[in-house]
């Protein structure tokens, strides 16, 4: 299997060769040459399988013979292993056409740990056996950030730097990166939005000598890995909701920001997965609502909403989607992207806009349905939601049809925001992990807005020895 990117000016990879480039060195994204296809009979022998068996089924399709199947499977069983649910991503059924597959019972209990704690070990991987110097660089709006520093806090031959926007992550996501004080972290606190820490760390991934001088690794969503550690549990949640369904149409419902996470339900789907529905949920940074209901594709003004994590008006996957849309068209992808970058937004309508519209259906909750939500789940059925997974109910309500089923993915524990759920008037306990944190020190470095200070920051981090 070989990589390619969406710009099409870079040589085919391999499998680990994409994972250390992360951001391809043409600006693009890395996707396969080939999506690889599974048969029915592929998908019935599958639906069995624990989350580990299925992660390792899908994995060896991309990975083929780069890495030992032993290796895999002791990096995929490492990863997973302190998870607080034996299923990893367990589904709930709420009622008869909604269940919730809760992906938070990883170490920093939000959907990221998913893909981030098999990051962490493979980069430890990568680093021992073949000597790679890891700096990882990577730009959250919280739990990107908090689950990348768990998943190599401490490990030899890896340091990580994380941006966040100061003041703009809530009080349990900046306490879970900041009080991490191993020597191999750096937290940058950036006076800007999460767009502005995307930027910066764009734009130094593609300044290549840079790149190369200082090795800089990806985990954010731009890297091909995490895409595909996160497609496991949309093929997961359709098995597990399959018998409940009785023949029904499953939907999936994604809270989504960088459009990382419903990308990898579209490559599931693209696999052969016969999800009927891929529904997008947002908040009021409603760029990908406007886009499949309109076909305008434009990064408006920055909202703070009450699920911060979401707050992202440039959606770095989006680029992905527009490859798959555009028949796999390198070209006409960079004339899109360049036309992004000239005027400020794309425009798509006729029959390419009825083309998105059967790919996804779309809705950003407005900041007031969010809290209606959760009110309304506590009530009914005493499930308490994180405000992001209570925006991806509300798009279910609106989205899922008669006589169809829906999983909509809880991407975070409520914990994680207590900020919304008090304005709910819902007093919640948190979970032991989360309750200790408020006693610890931080460790942070407060920064302008500004890429040479960046650099600064870098330059000093990676000369230091841990
Ligand atoms: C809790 C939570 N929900 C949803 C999202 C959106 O996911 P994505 O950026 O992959 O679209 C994020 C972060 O991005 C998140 O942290
Ligand atoms: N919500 C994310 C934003 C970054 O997304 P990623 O999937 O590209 O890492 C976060 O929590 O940081």
């Amino acid at each position: 299997m070989k990589y390619i990117s969406t710009r099409g000016q870079v040589e085919p990879k391999g499998f680990i060769d994409t994972v250390l480039m992360g951001l391809a060195d043409d600006g693009g994204l890395m996707v396969p040459e080939k999506v690889p296809t599974v048969s029915e009979s592929t998908l019935q022998a599958w639906s069995k399988l624990s989350y580990i068996d299925l992660f390792l089924n899908i994995f060896a399709l991309y990975v083929e013979d780069e890495i030992p199947a032993d290796d895999l499977r002791q990096l995929a069983e490492k990863s997973y292993a302190n998870f607080r649910h034996p299923e990893v991503a367990p589904v709930r059924q709420i009622n008869d056409s909604l269940h919730i597959m809760e992906l938070f019972h990883g170490p920093t209990f939000a959907f990221k740990d998913v893909a981030l704690q098999f990051m962490g070990e493979f980069y430890s991987y990568i680093s021992k056996k073949y000597g790679e110097v890891i700096h990882i660089l990577g730009a959250t709006s919280g739990d990107t950030g908090a689950a990348a520093i768990q998943g190599v806090r401490g490990k030899e031959g890896i340091k990580i730097c994380i941006l966040h926007p100061h003041n703009r992550v809530s009080k349990v996501q900046e306490l879970q990166m900041t009080t991490v004080d191993d020597q191999n972290v750096l937290n940058l606190s950036v006076k800007g939005n999460f767009d502005d820490c995307q930027k910066i760390i764009k734009d130094l991934f593609a300044d290549l000598p840079f790149k190369k001088q200082h090795h800089l690794r990806a985990i954010n969503s731009i890297n091909f890995v995490r895409i595909l550690a996160q497609t496991v549990y949309y093929f997961y949640a359709y098995f597990r909701t399959q018998e409940a369904a009785a023949g029904r149409p499953i939907n999936i419902c994604v809270p989504s920001g960088n459009f990382g996470n419903i990308f990898s339900g579209f490559l599931a789907q693209k696999m052969g997965l016969p999800i009927n529905k891929l529904i997008i949920a947002t908040n009021e940074n409603n760029i990908l609502e406007r886009f499949v209901k309109t076909g305008e594709y434009k990064p408006g003004d920055f909202r703070s909403t009450h699920s911060p994590s979401m707050d992202i008006q440039v959606a770095s996957n989006f680029e992905r989607y527009l490859y798959y849309f555009l028949n796999e068209d390198a070209a006409k992808v960079s004339a899109y992207m360049q036309q992004l970058q000239s005027e400020g937004q794309i425009v798509l309508s006729g029959a390419d806009l009825e083309q998105v519209q059967q790919d996804f259906a779309a809705h950003g909750a407005s900041n007031a349905e969010c809290l209606d939500e959760i009110r309304k789940y506590k009530q009914q059925y005493d499930y308490l939601l994180d405000p992001h997974t209570a925006c991806g109910i509300a798009a279910y309500e609106l989205y899922n049809g008669d006589n169809e089923v829906c999983v909509t993915l809880a991407t975070a524990h409520p914990a994680k925001f207590d900020e919304a759920i008090i304005l709910c008037d819902i007093k919640q306990d948190f979970p032991a992990p989360i309750a200790a944190l408020f006693d610890m020190p931080q460790y942070q470095t407060v920064i302008d807005h500004d890429q040479d200070e960046v650099v600064r920051q870098l330059e000093s981090f990676y000369t230091l020895q841990v």
